[in-house]
């Protein structure tokens, strides 16, 4: 997965979007008016064609605000409203407008065509636009084109459209490289936000929130889910005999062990210490008990070590389902008095207690 696919990424894509299709409805009003205004200037001067012509571009213009209104659809939205501008302004320095000022409006195209596009389609878009312009000034004779212009003219517009398109361009790429920056900036932050640093599991702050986000699921759908609540047995013990580093990579080594343990919607957190918390959607009490012993054999599988050390590591663990309890603290009060009876019992086990753990954890080390 590429940073890009990530949620951050396409949520500010999607916010961008909405943000162009806003400004896009208010370009083709200010069109419209503007088409009606210079339509009617050309009516007053008996320019009825050209008036006609103008006021028929409104058409495509309603069309696609009206389509867009009704379907939704942002990409059709810019397609439809590039295309219409590109005839019209081909139709205006073909024709010349009023008093040959038609090609003036090419200056609108390059911030255009950079807003709604990105840097190599409206480069490309450009071009195309260029190549209209270089025919038409070129061809004076084509059945289309009613105009002629002065080199004078010619000379100074091309350098100046020139001048703009890549000032346009260049400001263009400067405003994306500084948005991308600042994107990444937040999803940085965002991320530490959420993330235990040691780990690289979710922190306690990032796992509350999925858990009362779940609990407002299972309230509208009644999705059962359930929670893991885990302690490294007698921690204290591997900090004091191999040292602090030596814990921080035996809890490090526990969240691999973890995360292969786990499917990929549940959620592994870092609940503070050595104390680590598990969400499982959609799962209830007895498939937890089942994980959570699936993961404790595990642990006691794992060969833990640190500088050519073996650490004795296991894990004790509550369970607790939300069929067990009515709101996320409780159910966090259920796992943690579940957990402290493992604790009792003789840790390197899990409760409550499912039968066929009784043979697997006869053997567990006793406090
Ligand atoms: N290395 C390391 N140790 C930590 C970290 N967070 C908590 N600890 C240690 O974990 C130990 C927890 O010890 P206790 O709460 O006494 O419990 P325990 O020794 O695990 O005993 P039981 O929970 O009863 O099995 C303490 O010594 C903490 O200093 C950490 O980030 N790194």
């Amino acid at each position: 997965m590429t940073k890009y696919s990530t949620l951050g990424y396409q949520a500010a894509q999607e916010r961008e979007s909405a943000q162009i299709s806003l400004v896009l409805t208010w370009l083709s009003l200010a069109a419209i008016l503007t088409l009606i205004g210079i339509g009617a200037k050309a009516w007053s001067s008996a320019h009825y064609s050209h008036a006609f012509a103008l006021w028929g571009f409104i058409l495509p213009v309603a069309a696609n605000m009206a389509w867009f209104a009704i379907y939704r659809n942002r990409d059709v939205q810019k397609t439809g409203l590039l295309v219409t501008v590109s005839f019209l302004f081909t139709y205006l320095i073909a024709s010349g407008g009023e008093s040959n000022t038609g090609p003036l409006w090419f200056y609108v195209f390059p911030p255009l065509v950079f807003f709604l596009t990105n840097l190599k389609t409206g480069t490309l878009i450009l071009l195309l636009v260029y190549l209209v312009a270089i025919i038409v000034f070129q061809f004076p004779g084509l059945p289309f084109v009613q105009a002629e212009y002065s080199s004078d003219f010619k000379l100074r517009f091309f350098a100046t459209l020139t001048f703009e398109s890549i000032f346009c361009f260049v400001l263009e790429a400067s405003r994306l490289k500084a948005r991308n920056e600042l994107l990444d900036l937040a999803l940085t932050h965002e991320h530490a936000a959420k993330t235990d640093e040691l780990t690289g599991l979710s922190n306690r702050r990032d796992i509350l929130n999925r858990l009362s986000e779940e609990f407002s699921r299972y309230q509208r759908t009644g999705h059962h889910f359930s929670i893991v609540l885990i302690d490294l047995d007698l921690f204290k013990n591997i900090n004091d005999h191999y040292g602090h580093s030596a814990g921080d990579a035996a809890l490090k080594q526990f969240a691999i062990v973890v995360q292969s343990v786990i499917r990929q919607t549940d959620v592994a957190a870092r609940w503070g210490g050595e104390e680590f918390l598990l969400l499982l959607p959609d799962t209830s009490l007895i498939p937890a008990l089942t994980l959570a012993e699936r993961l404790r054999s595990e642990v006691a599988r794992e060969n833990f070590s640190f500088q050519g050390q073996d650490l004795p590591i296991t894990i004790s663990a509550g369970v607790c389902s939300i069929s067990q309890a009515d709101s996320i603290d409780n159910m966090l009060r259920q796992a943690d008095l579940h957990l402290y009876s493992a604790k009792e019992a003789g840790r390197n086990r899990i409760a409550p207690r499912v039968r066929s753990q009784a043979a697997d954890t006869q053997n567990a080390p006793s406090a």
